[in-house]
């Protein structure tokens, strides 16, 4: 084993089927370990798409509200959600319900409220009044997330060899949206053809998952599906498509997706981190050279984001960033 994966071992991470699930300890990134830390940040960006993370300054409370306000939303009575729905993209705050995809013959239960929650003054009127614990709840979380967040791209930043404030450059505190996800207990006739998500990627920087204690994530790691199992008072951190073309492909955005039970229903709460429309996404100058030529072309955030759309409608969100793939990749 090598010795960057004894320490990430030593971390307490769970075994998986070809490893274990690497565990950082955000508290170390304050003393005198940093760059060992970030160097294990670096090493599971590169051969994970993902780590957890524990002691990460969120408290436990936030964490329970938060699943708490989530849970209490989808129970509220049909017509309250429905105000939510709507198929215009450009809305700041989208429910999205269960649907069937005739193609592959799957029914998708996934339910999910998808809102901006940054800045807030600009969006706060907009989010749920009811459970009347939301907007609170919501807004401590985020301010939370995001600290972490940004504790975050730096070392990510610092893995790469970049300055420290790299990311957070480009990311310039501008979006942020969260998803509140719900996945209803599924009936055991129907368990065959039902799933929570799909595989996919994150069109993000970085995407960070709460999740409750139910099973039911999956990655996909050395070619095969694994569980993440739940780890109290942890979050998982994905790499996003972004940070895949930023880092000229040394990272690979996290192909993960969601099963469900007939036992429990399942909550979940992914923070996505990208960038404003206007910003150029390209791989770092720092890290193209004459062995690794850029993969990916510059781009607009905007113009990923509409391609992000059109992949979905061609039911190709594997391939959406393709079209921005350099003539030498
Ligand atoms: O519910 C989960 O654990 C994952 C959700 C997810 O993949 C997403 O919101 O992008
Ligand atoms: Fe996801």
């Amino acid at each position: 084993m090598l010795a960057i994966e004894s320490q990430l071992a030593a971390s307490g991470g769970a075994e998986i089927s070809d490893g274990f699930i690497p565990l950082i300890d955000m508290k170390q990134l304050q003393g005198s370990h940093r760059s060992e830390i970030v160097q294990q940040i670096g090493h599971a960006c590169q051969h994970y798409s993902f780590f957890l993370v524990k002691n990460h300054g969120i408290s436990e409370t936030n964490m329970n509200n938060i699943l708490g306000t989530t849970r209490e939303f989808f129970k509220l009575p049909e017509p309250e959600k429905m105000k939510f729905c709507t198929n215009d993209p450009n809305k700041s705050i989208k429910l999205f319900m269960g649907f069937k995809d005739e193609i592959q013959n799957l029914f998708i239960s996934r339910e999910a409220l998808r809102f901006s929650t940054y800045p807030f003054e600009d969006y706060v009127n907009e989010w749920p009044a009811n459970p009347p614990s939301l907007r609170k709840d919501v807004m401590e979380y985020c301010t939370s997330v995001k600290r972490m967040e940004l504790a975050l791209l730096e070392a990510i930043s610092e893995s790469l060899g970049l300055e420290k404030d790299y990311l957070a450059k480009i990311l310039c505190n501008h979006g942020q949206k969260i998803s509140m996800n719900y996945y209803p207990v599924c009936q055991e006739q129907d368990l065959g053809f039902t799933r929570g998500v799909r595989p996919h990627t994150d069109p993000t920087i970085i995407t960070i998952l709460l999740q409750d204690n139910v099973p039911g994530f999956k990655v996909l790691n050395n070619g095969k599906w694994v569980d993440v199992a739940h780890i109290p008072n942890t979050f998982v951190i994905h790499v996003g498509d972004l940070l895949q073309v930023i880092s000229n492909y040394r990272y690979k955005s996290l192909h993960h997706q969601v099963y469900v039970n007939c036992e429990k229903q399942r909550i979940s709460v992914a923070s996505y981190c990208y960038p404003s429309p206007d910003t150029s996404i390209g791989a770092a100058k720092e890290l193209i050279d004459d062995e690794h030529p850029a993969i990916y072309r510059d781009f607009t955030y905007a113009a990923f984001y509409e391609e992000m759309w059109r992949a979905v409608v061609q039911h190709a969100t594997d391939k959406r960033l393709d079209t921005f793939k350099s003539s030498v990749a």
